[in-house]
């Protein structure tokens, strides 16, 4: 296999201020700040080993959505992998996953994508809106991983992505090859 077919495009979406830039550097830079700027686009690269084989993640951290954000076609074609972030602090942030995964299998006209749905902030219990389970059951419903995380805490920040390489790995491996479906969006 060549190094061009292992590298891997992951797209990172939710609502605005659920965490995703500070998910993804806390992962690329090993870092957090209680700070807030909101994203328009970021791509960060970070070699990951996944199953004794290194990865070229390519991760992009996109401007947070809202019902009205239609799904650029960027995030769409080409992509490998969807990370799905809301907040367990908001039960809004929730609700736009389920929005946020239609639009995707839409744009894209597929019936399944490799997918983990993030529950962020798990640090503030406290102010918890959404249950795990609440988190687990829309995870099985489409079929995707599930992991609640901290960027804060570092909790399983870095599990996020091995997930993702999970999920991309599942549907590629091994009779598939490393192929692009006739139709859909993942283009090598
Ligand atoms: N307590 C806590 N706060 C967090 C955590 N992750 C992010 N935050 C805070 O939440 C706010 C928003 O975080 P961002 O990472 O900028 O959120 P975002 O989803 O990238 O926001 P947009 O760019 O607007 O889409 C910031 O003030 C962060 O410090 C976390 O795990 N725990």
């Amino acid at each position: 296999m060549t190094n061009a077919l292992k590298k891997r495009k992951i797209a990172v979406l939710g609502s605005r201020s659920v965490g995703k830039s500070s998910l993804v550097k806390q992962f690329i830079e090993n870092h957090f700040m209680d700070s807030y700027y909101p994203t328009i686009e970021s791509t960060f690269a970070k070699s990951v080993s996944y199953n004794g084989v290194e990865y070229d993640c390519h991760i992009i951290d996109t401007a947070g959505q809202d019902e009205y954000s239609p799904i650029n076609a960027q995030y769409a074609i080409g992509i490998h992998g969807y990370v799905l972030v809301y907040s367990i602090t908001s039960k809004n942030s929730f609700d736009m996953i389920q929005t946020v995964y239609d639009k995707i299998i839409d744009f894209c006209g597929l019936t399944d994508i490799p997918c983990v749905i993030v529950g962020s902030k798990c640090d503030l219990s406290s102010s918890r809106q959404v249950d795990m389970q609440e988190g687990l059951k829309l995870a099985n419903r489409n079929n995707c991983a599930f992991v609640e995380t901290s960027a804060k805490n570092d909790i399983n920040v870095a599990k996020v992505f091995e997930l993702c390489l999970q999920e991309i790995e599942k549907r590629t491996a091994p009779n598939q090859g490393d192929q692009a479906p006739s139709k859909g969006c993942q283009i090598m």
